[in-house]
């Protein structure tokens, strides 16, 4: 389980993440979504260790949680615009063993032997992905991994959470959409100005969308009918 306590991360004065409690369940995948500027990627930051928390713990399988225990697909990735795809990949370990590259690849279509300069935003967002699902980590964070992708690639992520919940893997993923997580998470957690406002089990899923949307549906409403 990752059990967090009393975290508060800001910048400057303003406090951006305040979670005095949460906890995500191991071997499950969690969807986490927001407005943006709600906080995702910090919490995401933070649980990664790329952060320093102001105040509090987080803790997975009952100690301090490392960067280690976390493969983490950022929003943005960063590359050296001068190495090839294969070339990047060989930056980081290959410990997963079950990794196949080779019919991965026959999905994404990615030209690993160019360099990455030539490639487009979601053919490095799926470069990016290989390199973390080459590793075998206990718990993985997809930040917006379907941004930037195609459909059949869109498809693809999905397969790959629901492969690594088969394989006892913990998933925080967020998005901007709705229709990927509510596919495949187990749970989806609402964060409102860096604070877990509520979480819904599977068989609460109908009522996120209406719960999100309604105060805002009524109000593009009101403004569709008077004209803009
Ligand atoms: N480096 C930074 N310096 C100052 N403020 C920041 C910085 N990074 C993020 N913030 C602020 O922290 C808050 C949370 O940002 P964060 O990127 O975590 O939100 P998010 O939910 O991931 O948003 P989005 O859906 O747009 O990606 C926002 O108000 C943002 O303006």
């Amino acid at each position: 389980m990752i059990r967090i306590r009393d975290l508060q991360f800001g910048y400057g004065g303003r406090l951006v993440i305040d979670c005095a409690r949460m906890d995500f369940e191991a071997q499950q995948v969690h969807g986490i979504v927001g407005l943006n500027g709600a906080g995702k990627s910090t919490l995401f930051q933070l649980l990664t260790r790329y952060l320093k928390p102001r105040q509090g713990a987080i803790e997975w399988e009952g100690r301090n949680m490392q960067r280690k225990d976390t493969g983490y697909l950022e929003t943005h990735n960063y590359f050296y615009t001068n190495l090839t795809g294969n070339e990047y990949l060989d930056i980081f370990p290959r410990s997963n063993k079950d990794f196949q590259l080779e019919r991965l690849n026959e999905l994404f279509q990615l030209p690993l032997n160019e360099v990455t300069e030539a490639y487009s935003t979601g053919m490095k967002k799926k470069l990016a992905l290989l390199a973390i699902l080459q590793q075998d980590r206990p718990v993985y964070i997809f930040d917006e991994p379907f941004n930037g992708l195609d459909l059949e690639s869109g498809r693809v992520v999905e397969l790959m959470i629901a492969h690594l919940k088969a394989k006892g893997k913990t998933v925080l993923v967020s998005a901007h959409t709705l229709g990927p997580l509510l596919q495949g998470c187990d749970q989806v957690h609402l964060l409102r100005n860096g604070v877990f406002a509520v979480s819904y089990g599977r068989n609460e899923f109908d009522r996120i969308e209406r719960e999100l949307f309604d105060d805002f549906n009524r109000k593009a409403g009101d403004l569709v009918r008077s004209g803009f």
